[in-house]
């Protein structure tokens, strides 16, 4: 093979640099004018003042261009970009049950498929490379992403409400995706286990799940303390926190991604500190479904591992991680009655270098530095939402940015948005498609 070089010139650089010590906290952003980044086919090859053009394939001005890691959503659920707008101002239980799993009865192969294209156009556009996923029929969201050029973590979404026959199937799913896709396509698909929930995974799939991600050497996905009322549900059943039930399972490790954390105790956030469990925070998702606010501003004072998911856009409703970012300093904020919590470089680390960590994948991306993959975008500095451009440039990405200012995306190296215009599927197309299935899978609700 060919090797390719793509060199971006004179670009403002924003970056968190990986401290490689599990401090997830205390590192500043670097922040440079005049840089170029050599590319060389899927990695960052060089970065400095001046790069020499010569047998460059492909130059990108860098100027009016802010250049910095692109976004990791460690969670979401891809295909659910079927369901946005079907089921608003509900809470969880609510969603769930009378909306959500009824029209997802009525899924196959082919519209996840659908549904995760939409997503990974979506993430493109608003400057998001990386996402960790769990849901149904996984093995068609693969190859969704293996057609889209994104990176993700895949989990088949196990559920089996203590029936073996469930149970069996779910680990048979889940061992396949392993077997099919752990590590293929250039290494942008990862497969983690994903059970759904301590609610709706009995004790026997929760102790299998650890068993075999020891086994198999994969991170384990799941939903965790999202709303008090399966906080109660887990009390009753174990007289127990749900962190406290898994940590007298044996289930928790530093392999644990725990999506939500919202109602959190004292002895939670010790055993969260202790076994090193990295929490994904998603601020639409627990605004919208009135699910409550992460203490995050406790965690981070304790020096966990906190990244940033959207969840699905049934319940976001969009998978813009921009907005995520206003949304995940400001309620901080708000709850702490503190301006100082959750700064915008700290919720920049938060989207990048410990999206990366919360993945395990702190070696490969999160952070523009030699020998990385480069997964980056370039925003555009020419801009009124980045202007004006003499301010913090880091304040205008958190407070005022969303995924329209993203001109360029990059992905293990090859461009997928450029100038705007998308280099993957067609979206016209994806979109006549969508209104289709969306109003055939509709029907079940009426
Ligand atoms: C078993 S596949 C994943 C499963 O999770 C559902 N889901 C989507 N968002 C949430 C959430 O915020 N909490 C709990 N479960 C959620 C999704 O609809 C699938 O059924
Ligand atoms: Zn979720």
């Amino acid at each position: 093979m060919e090797t390719k070089y793509t060199l971006i010139e004179n670009v403002n650089l924003i970056t968190a640099i990986d401290s490689k010590d599990n401090i997830y906290w205390n590192d500043d952003l670097i922040n440079e004018k005049n840089i170029s980044v050599l590319i060389e086919n899927d990695k960052i090859a060089e970065i400095s003042s001046k790069i020499s053009k010569s047998g460059i394939d492909k130059v990108i001005d860098g100027n009016d261009k802010l250049l910095m890691p692109s976004l990791i959503n460690t969670h979401t659920h891809s295909p659910m970009n079927l369901f946005r707008g079907l089921a608003d101002d509900l809470e969880l239980d609510t969603w769930l049950n009378e909306y959500v799993w009824p029209v997802e009865s009525g899924l196959n192969g082919d519209l996840c498929y659908l549904g995760a294209q939409i997503a990974i156009m979506e993430m493109i556009k608003s400057g998001t490379t990386c996402f960790s996923d769990m849901y149904f029929f996984m093995d068609y969201v693969a190859k969704a992403v293996e057609d889209g050029g994104l990176r993700a973590v895949l989990s088949n979404g196990m559920i089996d409400f203590s029936d073996e026959e469930k149970r069996k199937n779910e680990f048979k799913e889940s061992e396949n995706l392993i077997k099919k896709w752990n590590n293929k396509s250039d290494g942008r698909i990862k497969v983690f286990f994903g059970p759904h929930s301590p609610i709706t995974a009995s004790k026997e799939l929760l102790t299998g799940v650890r068993e075999k991600a020891n086994k198999y050497d994969v991170g384990i996905n799941i939903h965790m303390n999202e709303t008090q009322k399966e906080i109660e549900n887990i009390l009753n059943q174990y007289n127990m926190r749900p962190f406290e039930y898994l940590n007298e399972i044996g289930f928790l490790d530093g392999d644990v991604l725990a999506a939500h954390c919202v109602w959190l105790s004292d002895n939670e956030i010790d055993i969260i500190k202790e076994k090193d469990i990295k929490v994904s925070y998603n601020p639409g998702s627990n605004m919208k479904l009135a699910s409550g606010i992460a203490p995050i501003s406790d965690l981070i004072e304790k020096n966990i591992c906190v990244s940033l998911g959207s969840d699905g856009v049934a319940s976001n409703n969009n998978l813009d991680l921009f907005e995520e970012m206003k949304l995940a300093s400001l309620l901080q904020k708000v709850d702490t009655l503190n301006p100082k919590s959750l700064t915008a470089e700290q919720t920049i680390k938060m989207a990048t270098i410990n999206g990366a960590r919360a993945l395990g994948l702190e070696n490969e991306i999160g952070s523009i530095e030699i020998g990385k993959k480069a997964d980056m975008i370039l925003v555009n500095t020419n801009s009124i939402a980045m202007s004006p451009s003499v301010n913090s440039l880091i304040s205008h990405l958190v407070y005022s940015a969303n995924g329209s200012t993203v001109d360029t995306t990059i992905c293990n190296g090859d461009i997928l948005m450029e100038n705007k215009n998308l280099n993957v599927f067609n979206e016209e197309e994806s979109l006549k498609n969508l209104n289709l299935a969306t109003s055939k899978l509709k029907k079940v609700l009426n």
